[in-house]
């Protein structure tokens, strides 16, 4: 990799970074689950100390498993489940992308998690939305910009799919990018979902899916081939169709090329997938492989609160693992952006006058 100078968390802050995996569900502020809980009469928090329950979440979704991982996000979600509640979160992720220096981020949630105490899908789409734009407004009137998306999951264990795709394509003039199936991988294929795949298709919606994190291959190529993923939501596990000789000559199986070839991307969340037992250490990850064979790699939190992290920490660990530079950063960045679900025009002008211009100042 080009340019191994070691890189401060500072200059990593000020790059412009842009996030397609992130689960708003995942990313509230330790702070604001405990007023949210007072607030809305949550009382099932492990702790209502601040710091000690920022620790528990690190610490809880440190599992070794993606299901015992999943199991902190009934706490978020517990408390999420007023309009007032959404949007506060929903604006407060915004201003935390903000100023991690992320410039584009596209945040993913379940709307169905979110109708225990009443409220309608479209409800909680609206809230969500509103929140969006009150947080883009407050960074906007703080002197800074960002332009964020909302992805909807659909929850793989339950049978709500095709609804939530309806429901994807019915607010997509507002704020709704795209779609993801999210929940636990291993028994719940993507192809259970064909029937919300093939609506998408046919509606011209983008979607990606969650796939090659808790299963392998398999699960990668029915995404793929079965149901037509866009991009792959860490998509990590590709590596198993890939074989090095021992003199360093590398194989890629028919999936691995296909992945390669047709430029599909990678959402990869380095410390989510320790955590999840999906790679057995940060520098054991794959990523620098995958890079250096020209996948198309993007760099991404997954959940910031369940992880501890940022787009700038993640990025600072990965300088310091694997000595990627400021060249391999910004290559991740258009790489991201180019993977986004937005129109053309709008990608290409955030890449030629807001990435490429930061990552020139920075040099
Ligand atoms: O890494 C992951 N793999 C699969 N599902 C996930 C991951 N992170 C979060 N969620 C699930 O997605 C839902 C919607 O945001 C979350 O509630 C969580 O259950
Ligand atoms: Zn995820």
């Amino acid at each position: 990799m080009s340019d191994v100078t070691p890189l401060g968390a500072a200059t990593l802050l000020r790059a412009p970074k842009v996030l397609l995996h992130d689960h708003l569900d995942g990313g509230l502020r330790p702070a604001t689950v405990v007023e949210l809980a007072e607030a809305t009469g949550y009382d099932a928090l492990p702790t209502t100390d601040v710091e000690a329950l920022g620790r528990w979440f690190r610490e809880a979704a440190d599992s070794g498993s993606l299901v015992s991982y999943l199991e902190t996000f009934a706490h978020t979600c517990g408390v999420m489940q007023t309009e007032e509640a959404l949007v506060r979160v929903a604006a407060e992720a915004v201003e935390d992308l903000a100023a991690d220096g992320v410039v584009y981020a596209e945040l993913r949630y379940a709307p169905e998690l979110f109708v225990e105490r009443g409220l309608s899908l479209d409800a909680v789409v609206e809230a969500v939305q509103t929140g969006i734009d009150e947080g883009t407004q407050r960074v906007a009137a703080a002197g800074g910009a960002i332009k964020v998306g909302t992805l909807l999951c659909a929850m793989r264990q339950h049978a709500r799919a095709l609804e939530i795709a309806e429901l994807a394509v019915r607010h997509r003039d507002a704020g709704v990018a795209g779609f993801d199936i999210a929940g636990p991988e291993d028994g719940f294929p993507p192809t259970r979902n064909l029937d919300a795949f093939e609506y998408l298709r046919q509606n011209n919606a983008h979607f990606t899916i969650h796939a090659g994190e808790a299963f392998g291959l398999p699960s990668i190529w029915e995404a793929i081939q079965y149901c037509g993923a866009e991009r792959l939501g860490h998509g990590v596990r590709i590596v198993e169709d890939i074989k090095t000789d021992s003199d360093g000559t590398v194989h890629l199986g028919r999936l691995a090329s296909y992945v390669r070839d047709r430029r599909i991307p990678l959402e990869i969340c380095p410390t989510s997938n320790v955590q999840t037992g999906t790679v057995a250490s940060f520098a054991e990850h794959p990523i620098a492989q995958l890079a250096r064979l020209h996948f198309r790699v993007t760099v991404n939190t997954d959940n910031r609160l369940m992880s501890g992290c940022t787009m700038t920490s993640e990025f600072t660990a990965l300088a310091t693992t694997f000595g990627f530079g400021l060249d391999d950063l910004r290559w991740f960045t258009i790489n991201a952006m180019k993977s986004a679900f937005l129109d053309f025009d709008a990608r290409l002008s955030l890449i030629n006058d807001v990435i490429k211009p930061g990552y020139a100042a920075l040099a």
